[in-house]
């Protein structure tokens, strides 16, 4: 079997979910918005080389997804069309048109989506490597509101660009190099959501917490907010199932019919968003702390205003106001999902305990412990010995507490990750 690689396998890539704090749909129509990664939520990409097959292997067990490609499949792919990826700001029609048809059986599947970035990122970014295996995990939930989407699109894009020798050094990821992943992850999102704002992929590949703009060119702006303070906040799923592009494209089609109306509510929430970022990097000062919970009860309302919350979503806010903890607004693109409540500075802490048992008994919501900000994308070349313990997590029925406590990229972490 031909490999041809310019890095040794195997290697894992990770990168992390993301919370939006403020500005999420009004970040798509270029408005300011806030978002930290979530230290512990991630996706770990395996590459491997296949025990018996010289094309492509692909395993998306969080979906229920493999597939495989043959070199013939592979190469059928018109190799003109795809050197014009590399010029583009967004999917290239004419790649996506032979990837549809190669993947005609998965149409309107949502497993369609994520087998359409892999083959566009694959093919645009390390067309000749074969014999390899991709397998992918995630101990962030799937479709909730934090950025499983981009977390795996970073992973992609880093592990091509790592296979095609266009990131080669095990020092450090370079400011370069993160620039070249997130724009590769900006056109893997472009593949499952469609209109992504580029706030999700610009996380998933700094980590920390950024302030991002995207401008009428279609460049971002984004400053790294350091020292972001850890919120006490409580992060709750709702486990309903929704589809980010469907709810962007929702806001698109209200913002289309009723501009003078939608564009008032974009523009508070921009405002929203700029005086958050200003409360957020001064937080020491408690005379704020109030303002900023006011903040986060007008943004949600402005989502609802836009038609992405859920009834779901309602009862974690209506119950945060019944046992006044705090305030709560939905996080990502809502319709289901995550919602983020910030307690109040002096909670009451049975107030916070009762809050987490309705939820979890009577909704059978899922509840997340976990910091804001921290590491962002970062890959570890594994030896021989690493692999052989390590390999199960990718194959078996490992639960994400398993995942996390042998891959986590901490501190104290026994793997040495290249951040
Ligand atoms: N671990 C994973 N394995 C396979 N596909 C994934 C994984 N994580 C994310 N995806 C892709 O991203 C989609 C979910 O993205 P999206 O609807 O934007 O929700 P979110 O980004 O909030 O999790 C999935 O339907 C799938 O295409
Ligand atoms: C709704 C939006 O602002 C965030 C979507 O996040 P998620 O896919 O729901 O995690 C879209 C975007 O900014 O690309
Ligand atoms: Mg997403």
């Amino acid at each position: 079997m031909t490999i041809t690689t310019a890095v040794p396998t195997p290697f894992i890539v990770s990168a992390p979910g993301k919370v939006i704090i403020f500005g999420e749909h009004s970040a798509v129509f270029n408005k300011n918005a806030i978002a930290a990664s979530v230290s512990s939520l991630r996706t770990y990409l395996l590459v491997e080389q296949s025990e018996d097959f010289d094309g492509v292997e692909l395993n998306f067990p969080d979906i229920n997804y493999d597939s495989r490609w043959s070199n013939d499949d592979i190469n059928k792919i018109n190799r003109d069309v795809i050197k014009e990826t590399s010029t583009l700001k967004h999917v290239c029609p004419k790649l996506k048109e032979q990837l549809d048809f190669v993947l005609k059986d998965l149409k309107d599947s949502l497993n369609y989506f994520a087998a359409l970035s892999f083959l566009y990122l694959y093919l645009s970014l390390c067309p000749d490597a074969r014999g390899l295996k991709f397998t992918v995990k995630s101990t962030l939930p799937i479709g909730a509101g934090l950025g499983s989407s981009a977390s795996i699109s970073v992973c992609l894009a880093l592990a091509f660009a790592r296979l095609n020798g266009h990131i080669s050094s095990n020092e450090c990821i370079s400011k370069e190099d993160k620039e070249f992943i997130n724009h590769w992850a900006f056109i893997g999102e472009c593949c499952i959501h469609g209109t992504p704002s580029g706030i999700d992929n610009a996380v998933a590949t700094y980590g920390n917490a950024v302030r991002f703009q995207r401008q009428d060119d279609g460049t971002t702006q984004f400053h790294q907010i350091n020292n972001f303070p850890q919120l006490p906040m409580v992060l709750t799923n709702t486990k309903i199932k929704r589809s980010t592009k469907i709810l962007v494209s929702g806001v698109a089609d209200l913002a289309k019919r009723k501009p003078l109306i939608a564009e008032p509510i974009l523009e508070a929430m921009d405002q929203v968003a700029i005086r958050g970022s200003e409360l957020l990097s001064d937080i020491s000062k408690d005379i704020h702390y109030d303002e900023l919970l006011e903040l986060i009860r007008v943004n949600h309302g402005l989502l609802v205003a836009v038609g992405v919350s859920h009834p779901g979503l309602e009862v974690i806010k209506q119950l945060s106001d019944e046992l006044k903890i705090g305030q709560t607004k939905l996080t990502g693109a809502g319709g289901g999902g995550c919602a983020f409540t910030l307690l109040e500075k002096n909670v009451d802490h049975s107030s916070v305990r009762k809050f987490h048992e309705t939820l979890h008994e009577k909704y059978k919501y899922q509840i997340f412990e976990t910091g804001l900000g921290g590491v962002g994308c970062c890959f570890t070349e594994l030896r021989t010995e690493e692999f052989k313990s390590l390999k199960h997590l990718f194959i078996g029925p490992a639960t994400t507490q398993d995942i996390s406590l042998a891959l986590l990229p901490s501190p104290d972490s026994t793997l040495s990750w290249v951040k």
